[in-house]
């Protein structure tokens, strides 16, 4: 014990409370600690991700709303920061305030509360915080992505693995879930992040052009080939390229990208010349890519090649109170854009948000609460503001649909990444080839286009 509180006579402590005066004052102590102070509860997860390991103090006597209640769990589940709780009886009662206390802190203090009782714990708190050192917090490899539900935290800890590798990787999702995002996250947490990272939308290139645009041209290779181009493919040379709506490619572009893949070289139009490139692909797409290799819009062998490691985006509506959060990011982001203060969003408003079906995902949630922040004149925005009243409300789904959705989900997958050979899907699965069987009967998972039949 001693030799941890040595560790922390100069450290920083972060002190977290609405109060400038709440009975938290460390002075005369004989520590030397630096004090930062944070006020609103939105700033508290910006100034923790900055800090080096250390205690904090989080000042739990008064109320806070749900949507706070949200930020702070997201602040507190940085494993650098050891947090120590002031707190009331009164308080003490709220499931919310309990269950903040179990899962984040290592102590806690009630009110009236002696110094050097604090003071104890908050020693205690620092010298556990010193052991982790100047590792990054857990959370590094996110980027700017928002995130605390499950289905998010798997998904940044699979980012954080294939960021880690070379191997091409495939990013699905619906359309605005932040794909783009993700793929700009990993090439950010590789080893090639000095590099570019170049992002098309292949669907946004009228299809005469696709070629031209990927893969370069020389001067005079078609008509108004004046000069040289350098496509975007030799421009991510060294980068991360992400080709997004690759299901659009048209498919004698998949044949030409086909071919670079296996040969790490391009020819542009109208050249001689093989030029060698290193660079990682990622692409995405919101188009069912194994539907589209049954209708043979997409080219099977390109698929396998794209696919080697896979990355699934969830929609918002599976991301609860992520809504919330994401929400209050872009409020605190684009508040002052208002023409007033703007004091979060109202008890109708939250309840919307969570109840309604986001088909336009992460993108959807950023235009309504800019246009809602431009337009309001409520002191807290409303649903009305947000044009989520009566709008359309997420179907009730029950428990036995949410688990028939997940299996006919993962085998669809499994089946994919095995070129659609039951038997090693099976084994990765664990089930027998006779199970797979009759459960891709009853999902209506067909295989005859693909490689399985006959085995
Ligand atoms: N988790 C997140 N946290 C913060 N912002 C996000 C998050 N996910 C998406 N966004 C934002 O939402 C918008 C849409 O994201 P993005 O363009 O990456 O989606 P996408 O899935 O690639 O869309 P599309 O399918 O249309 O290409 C962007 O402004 C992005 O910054």
């Amino acid at each position: 014990m001693d030799r941890l509180c040595k560790a922390s006579r100069t450290a920083q402590i972060v002190v977290v409370s609405r109060h400038e005066d709440f009975g938290f004052d460390p002075s005369g102590s004989g520590t030397e600690w630096e004090i930062r102070r944070v006020q609103q509860i939105r700033d508290v997860e910006r100034v923790v991700r900055a800090c080096p390991p250390t205690a904090g103090v989080i000042d739990l006597q008064s109320d806070y709303s749900e949507a706070e209640f949200t930020q702070l769990e997201q602040a507190l589940q940085y494993l650098h920061i050891t947090w120590v709780a002031i707190t009331s009886d009164t308080m003490l009662a709220h499931e919310r305030v309990r269950r903040l206390i179990r899962d984040y802190c290592v102590d806690y203090v009630r009110m009236p509360f002696s110094m050097p009782d604090l003071l104890y714990s908050l020693r205690h708190a620092q010298g556990m915080a010193s052991l982790h050192g100047t590792r990054a917090p857990e959370s590094a490899s996110r980027g700017t992505m928002i995130g605390e539900c499950a289905a998010m935290r798997a998904m940044f800890r699979s980012l954080a693995k294939v960021a880690h590798n070379e191997a091409p990787v495939f990013i699905s999702g619906e359309s605005g879930t932040g794909k783009e995002l993700a793929a700009q996250a990993i090439h950010d947490a590789s080893s090639r992040r000095k590099g570019p990272f170049i992002a098309i939308n292949c669907g946004a290139i009228p299809s005469h052009l696709v070629q031209s645009e990927l893969f370069g041209y020389e001067k005079g290779a078609f008509t108004g080939a004046n000069q040289r181009k350098v496509g975007w493919i030799e421009q991510a040379q060294g980068g991360t390229l992400f080709l997004d709506e690759i299901g659009d490619l048209p498919l004698e572009s998949q044949v030409a990208l086909l071919r670079f893949l296996q040969q790490g070289m391009i020819t542009r139009l109208g050249g001689h010349q093989s030029i060698p490139l290193n660079l990682r692909i990622i692409s995405a797409t919101h188009v069912d890519l194994v539907v589209a290799q049954t209708d043979g819009r997409f080219r099977s062998d390109l698929f396998h090649r794209l696919c080697v490691l896979t990355l699934t985006i969830p929609a918002l509506r599976e991301r609860g109170e992520d809504i919330l959060l994401l929400a209050n990011a872009v409020l605190a982001e684009h508040g002052h854009e208002a023409h007033r203060r703007i004091r979060g969003f109202s008890a109708c408003a939250t309840q919307a948000m969570m109840q309604y079906a986001w088909p336009g995902n992460v993108r959807e949630l950023i235009n309504r609460v800019r246009r809602a922040i431009v337009m309001t004149d409520n002191r807290k925005i409303t649903a009305e503001d947000l044009q989520l009243h009566g709008g359309a409300e997420l179907p009730r789904k029950t428990l036995d649909a949410i688990r028939e959705e997940a299996e006919r989900e993962a085998i669809r997958t499994v089946m994919a990444s095995h070129g659609f050979h039951v038997v090693p899907a099976a084994r990765e699965l664990n089930v027998s080839r006779v199970t797979l069987y009759r459960l891709m009967h009853k999902h209506n998972i067909r295989v005859e286009s693909h490689a399985a039949v006959g085995e």
